[in-house]
């Protein structure tokens, strides 16, 4: 191409070095690249909990920079994106996913289940609440916001005895060694889509699009993605609790003995945020990979039948 790329993106150090992954895959490419910081509402506003501050909060002001042609690649967490599909915007590349997992920093060293009763643990989104709380370990859950450097520094200070953190945000910003624990997903699921990245053009910006498609998209984690966020958005239609979701490529055997590529999902709704009651619903099922969209909707539907639809939880959340 002739024009120079500019690609939009927040401008805390996670975020950079995520749109790092998509500008250093095109310049490799050949292509002149420009990296742009955007703003957005969660980064102008620390204090209020983005429960708070509605949808999109980490992303509206970089896909509004895309529609206004004041950068033509937005680079953001794909777990941060709404549901909803934005007018005149195409989801042209999700590159290969980090570690999905949720991990815990803790002081001295710790793992969850060495943290003695009353610890505190610090953590903003309600699936981790609700996910922390049915392990019976008695943490008094702290409600924190701010970048990972904020929330890590909380223990180092002695303030919480932990924090839990997405290990992909810690990985991308060469800080895993920070990490005391990887949760297992059996315990704790991570967010839909959590590790993954989604790289947006406008869609009338066709060659773009396929640049992106042709050099940075991940099948796998695309059909991954696909499947949790299916999940999500079919479960935000019929009940407010929060949500879990992982789906992992595998490959299995046909009758025939081939060797066939399939999605498997595993699920989670959560309500009862207080202390005594936590009421998780969990639900898992696995299809062939072309059909991830149905799985997702599928496994919903499961979670629904299952009461999930008469849960009430705290609401659209920050995941
Ligand atoms: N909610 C904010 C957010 N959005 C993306 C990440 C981490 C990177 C990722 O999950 O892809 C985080 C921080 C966290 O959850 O610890």
């Amino acid at each position: 191409m002739t024009r120079t790329i500019r690609i939009g993106t927040r401008a805390s150090a996670l975020a950079l070095a995520q749109t790092e992954i998509i500008a250093d895959a095109l310049r490799k490419a050949g292509e002149q690249v420009e990296v742009v910081h955007v703003s957005t509402a969660g980064d102008r506003d620390k204090k209020t909990p983005v429960t708070e501050l509605g949808v999109g909060v980490y992303t509206s002001a970089l896909r509004e920079a895309l529609l206004t042609k004041q950068v033509d690649v937005a680079v953001h967490s794909y777990k941060d994106l709404p549901t909803a599909p934005e007018r005149g915007i195409v989801l042209a590349a999700v590159p290969r996913r980090e570690d999905p997992r949720d991990a815990l920093i803790a002081r001295d060293g710790l793992t969850l289940g060495e943290l003695p009763p009353g610890s505190k643990v610090g953590t903003g989104a309600a699936r981790r609440v609700a996910q922390l709380r049915a392990l019976g370990l008695g943490l008094e859950i702290v409600p924190i916001r701010g970048n990972i450097g904020t929330r890590m520094r909380k223990v180092f200070d002695g303030e919480l005895d932990g924090v839990v953190l997405a290990r992909a945000g810690l990985v991308r910003t060469g800080q895993a060694e920070k990490i005391t624990e990887t949760l297992d997903p059996i315990q704790m699921l991570p967010a839909p889509a959590q590790g993954a990245l989604a790289a947006e053009c406008r869609v009338d910006d066709v060659d773009i699009e396929h640049l992106l498609r042709s050099i940075v998209d991940d099948e796998a984690t695309r059909a991954a993605v696909t499947a949790e966020r299916a999940m999500l958005a079919a479960l935000e239609a019929g009940c407010s609790a929060p949500v879990g979701a992982l789906a992992e490529v595998v490959e299995d055997l046909d009758a025939d003995g081939s060797v066939i590529e399939s999605v498997s999902l595993r699920g989670v709704a959560a309500a009862g945020l207080d202390e005594e009651s936590v009421q998780l619903l969990r639900a898992s099922a696995v299809a062939g990979k072309s059909e991830a969209e149905q799985l997702g909707r599928a496994l919903a539907a499961e979670l629904l039948d299952l009461g999930a639809g008469a849960l009430s939880g705290p609401g659209r959340e920050s995941r």
